[in-house]
């Protein structure tokens, strides 16, 4: 099959597929280039350059705090309970759990945290807060395809790895195992359903604008690993 274009193409192309695999779809080749990428790789190689895993914590550390605020627009624009108690449980873990194992990381790879906090905004992580605050900004599905992405795309090089020989350095331990327990599993899989659904019930224009911001995510994706290298 060519590649499509349009959401409303590849939806029409495989009527039986489910609307987040369309996401998935239209993000070639850049999905699996994320997935793939050769940082993820190497964490679970256990070959990563600690200074690599420095400069990409530390950048990670900004983007974690950027999507603490997104998951405030999502909060407020989420249609029931259910929704706006999945990513308020999801905020308190990223602003307590996930920050503390920023914290240990830092530590553990000789980095101040006032060190860390001081450092230069990179172009990707700017590019990732202007591309996530402006989507939630714009509509719930627009906000709720980047955060998908983001952590969808974790959690398959997540489950990937740890079913490799578990890496003998702690942050590459933790780094895999946060992306492929149980939990963050279902977390996943509960975002589909409710991307599934809002991208059903969304107007075209809304459903080409959330697959161009998915899109737009993977090759940010790709673009952080890389920039951890230089
Ligand atoms: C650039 C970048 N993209 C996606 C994620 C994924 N992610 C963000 S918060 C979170 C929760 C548990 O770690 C996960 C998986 C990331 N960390 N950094």
């Amino acid at each position: 099959m060519s590649m499509p274009s349009s959401y409303a193409e590849a939806r029409a192309a495989e009527p039986g597929a489910r609307p987040t695999d369309i996401l998935v779809r239209l993000s070639q080749p850049h999905w699996d280039a994320a997935c793939g990428h050769r940082f993820t790789r190497e964490l679970g190689a256990d070959t990563l350059s600690a200074e690599v895993f420095g400069r990409y914590a530390v950048q990670d550390h900004l983007f974690v705090t950027d999507l603490a605020s997104v998951l405030g627009h999502l909060i407020a624009r989420a249609p029931g309970m259910t929704a706006k108690h999945r990513f308020a449980a999801f905020a308190a873990m990223l602003t307590s759990e996930e920050n503390d194992f920023f914290l240990r990381t830092f530590d553990q790879l000789g980095i101040e945290p006032q060190e860390a906090a001081r450092m230069p905004v990179h172009e990707v992580t700017r590019a990732f807060a202007g591309l996530m605050l402006s989507a939630a900004e714009r509509s719930y599905a627009q906000g709720l395809a980047c955060l998908l992405c983001a952590e969808w795309c974790y959690l398959t090089w997540g489950v990937r790895e740890a079913a490799e020989v578990r890496p003998r350095r702690a942050w590459a331990q933790e780094w895999i195992d946060l992306h492929a327990v149980p939990a963050f599993r279902s977390f996943v899989e509960g975002l589909r359903e409710e991307m599934d659904r809002t991208l059903d019930a969304a107007t075209p224009e809304e459903q080409e604008a959330a697959a161009r911001a998915f899109r737009r995510m993977t090759e940010l994706e790709v673009e952080f690993f890389d920039a951890a290298y230089s």
